[in-house]
């Protein structure tokens, strides 16, 4: 996948954030999400401030692997050549978003947040410009779209239900699609998983049209490893209010302690064509996320009893 030729490039995904689709050699179909910050930029404010970045999706994809969870497409880092590898087989429509700013070439696509130049971004002056490369699932497995029980509700002053009602959990669990299945426990273990990215953004999931207990596919990374300082602790809220987690995803977790998770994942991405994907300071925060994590789960077995491990 890195390494494909581009042979078309266009917008076209639907969603808030500027992202191309590319086609590669052989037809295989890629989002390429540009990169807008460095790896020591640390983004502030709300806890899904900012734009998205690129580099959080090859990590979160090889976290997915490493917690064997695998919900994620594969993402790879690659830095394209805009005049040499995306001008000559732009769609027109992409082409006239394309603009030249202090010797810069550069483009804003097409999005909801994408209305101008103001929004583009730019290649260096040489005209290099890294992204990330996410794979376009097979469009012979449909999508479905779910509101995440658990989202924001991103306006300030308006709390989310699950926010304020203590038994809000069980209240789902009476709702079929949660009392049963696979649905829940898959909430609980992408609760964790964005605890450790660091990600509150998971406003939707999605899943297999089609098939009522199809795993949850988990799509859209890049508003994680935005702040390597802050411990958003409200993104576990499905595994502390339900108390709840399976065993694999429990017995995974344990086997990286004391710094084996920062190790194996630098040593993968190590390997990324962009490498270093992620600064040291993120990868220490995924080994102290992961200690509260387990605390939470030991509070659990203490609260509820060994029943909090799902077999
Ligand atoms: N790799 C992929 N394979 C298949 N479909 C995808 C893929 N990536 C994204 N999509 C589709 O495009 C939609 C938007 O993608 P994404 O969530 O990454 O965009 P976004 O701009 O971050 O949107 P939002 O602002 O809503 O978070 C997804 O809900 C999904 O339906
Ligand atoms: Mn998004």
């Amino acid at each position: 996948m890195a390494r494909g030729n581009i042979t078309l490039a266009d917008f076209g995904v639907k969603g808030t954030q500027l992202k191309l689709t590319l086609t590669l050699d052989h037809k295989q179909k890629v989002v390429f999400k540009p990169a807008w910050y460095g790896r020591d930029d640390i983004i502030t404010g709300t806890p899904y401030s900012g734009r998205d970045r690129h580099n959080a999706e090859i990590a979160a994809f090889h976290l997915g692997r490493i917690l064997e969870l695998r919900r994620t497409p594969l993402a790879i880092g690659r830095r394209v050549d805009i005049h040499r590898d995306i001008k000559p087989v732009a769609t027109e429509r992409l082409l006239n978003t394309f603009f030249e700013k202090d010797g810069q070439t550069c483009f804003y696509g097409k999005c909801l947040y994408c209305r101008g130049p103001d929004d583009g971004v730019c290649a260096t002056t040489a005209g290099v410009m890294e992204g990330t490369l996410v794979l376009w699932l097979p469009n012979d497995f449909k999508l479905k779209l779910h509101k995440h029980p658990w989202s924001r509700t991103y306006k300030e002053g308006v709390v989310a239900r699950w926010m304020k009602e203590d038994d809000y959990c069980d209240k789902m669990r009476r709702i079929a699609r949660f009392s049963k299945g696979p649905r829940l426990l898959d909430i609980i273990d992408t609760s964790i998983f964005d605890y450790l990215i660091g990600n509150a953004d998971r406003h939707h999931y999605e899943t297999f049209e089609g098939y009522d207990d199809s795993m949850l596919i988990i799509l859209d990374n890049g508003k994680s490893f935005g702040n390597p300082d802050l411990d958003e602790r409200t993104i576990l809220a499905p595994l502390y209010q339900c108390c709840q987690i399976r065993a694999s995803t429990w017995q995974r977790l344990l086997a990286l302690q004391d710094d084996v998770l920062s190790q194996v994942l630098a040593g993968v991405l190590a390997n990324d064509p962009i490498a270093p994907v992620l600064s040291q300071r993120h990868l220490d925060a995924l080994d102290r996320r992961l200690v509260y994590i387990l605390d939470v789960i030991q509070g659990c077995i203490t609260r509820v009893g060994m029943g909090a491990i799902v077999m």
